[in-house]
C-alpha cells in the first residue's frame, strides 16, 4: 500500500449551489447530500492519515480569497476543487488556481463531457493534475487520494 505522505494537508473547495445537493436534479448529481461529500472526504483522508479541510461557497470572491490565503500560507500541499458553475464561467477562478507547488485536481459528481455543451470546456482543466468527472461523490475520495500522493 502506499505510505502515509508527510504531512499532507489537503483543501477541498466547492462552487456554488452544491450546498443544495441532494434536494434537486438527484436524478443528475444522486441522492447524496453535501454532507455526504464532506463524509466521503474525510474517510479518503483518514486512510491515507492526512488532513482535510472541506469547503463550500455560492460567493465567487470568497472563494478566491481562500485560493489565495493557500498560495500565501502554504498550509495546504495539494486541492481538490469542484468549481461547479464557475468550471465554465470563471477564467478567474482558473488563474488563482495556479499555485506554484500545489496541485490541483478538479472534481465533477456528473459526467459533463456527456451534458450540455456549455458544460463541455472547463477554464480550470487545463491548470489541473488530472480531472474526475461523473462517478458521483465517489470522485471526491479518488481526488482526495491522489491529492495525497501529489502532495
Ligand atoms: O458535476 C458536477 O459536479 C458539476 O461541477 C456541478 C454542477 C452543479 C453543482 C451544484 C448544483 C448544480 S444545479 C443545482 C442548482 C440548485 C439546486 C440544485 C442543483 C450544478 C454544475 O454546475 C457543473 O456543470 C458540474
Amino acid at each position: 500500500g502506499y505510505c502515509d505522505r508527510m504531512g499532507a494537508r489537503i483543501l477541498v473547495l466547492n462552487g456554488p449551489n452544491l450546498n443544495m445537493l441532494g434536494v434537486r436534479q438527484p436524478q443528475v448529481y444522486g441522492e447524496n447530500s453535501y454532507t455526504d461529500v464532506i463524509d466521503v472526504c474525510r474517510r479518503a483522508a483518514v486512510a491515507r492519515d492526512a488532513e482535510v479541510e472541506v469547503r463550500q461557497t455560492n460567493d465567487e470572491a470568497e472563494l478566491i480569497g481562500w485560493i489565495h490565503d493557500v498560495a500565501r500560507e502554504k498550509k495546504f500541499t495539494a486541492i481538490v476543487i469542484n468549481p461547479a458553475a464557475w468550471t465554465h464561467t470563471s477564467v478567474a477562478v482558473a488563474d488563482a488556481l495556479v499555485i506554484p507547488e500545489v496541485p490541483i485536481i478538479e472534481v465533477h459528481i456528473s459526467n459533463v463531457h456527456a451534458r450540455e455543451v456549455f458544460r463541455h470546456h472547463s477554464y480550470v482543466s487545463p491548470i489541473a493534475a488530472g480531472v474526475i468527472a461523473g462517478f458521483g461523490i465517489a470522485g471526491y475520495g479518488y481526488a482526495v487520494d491522489r491529492a495525497v500522493d501529489l502532495s
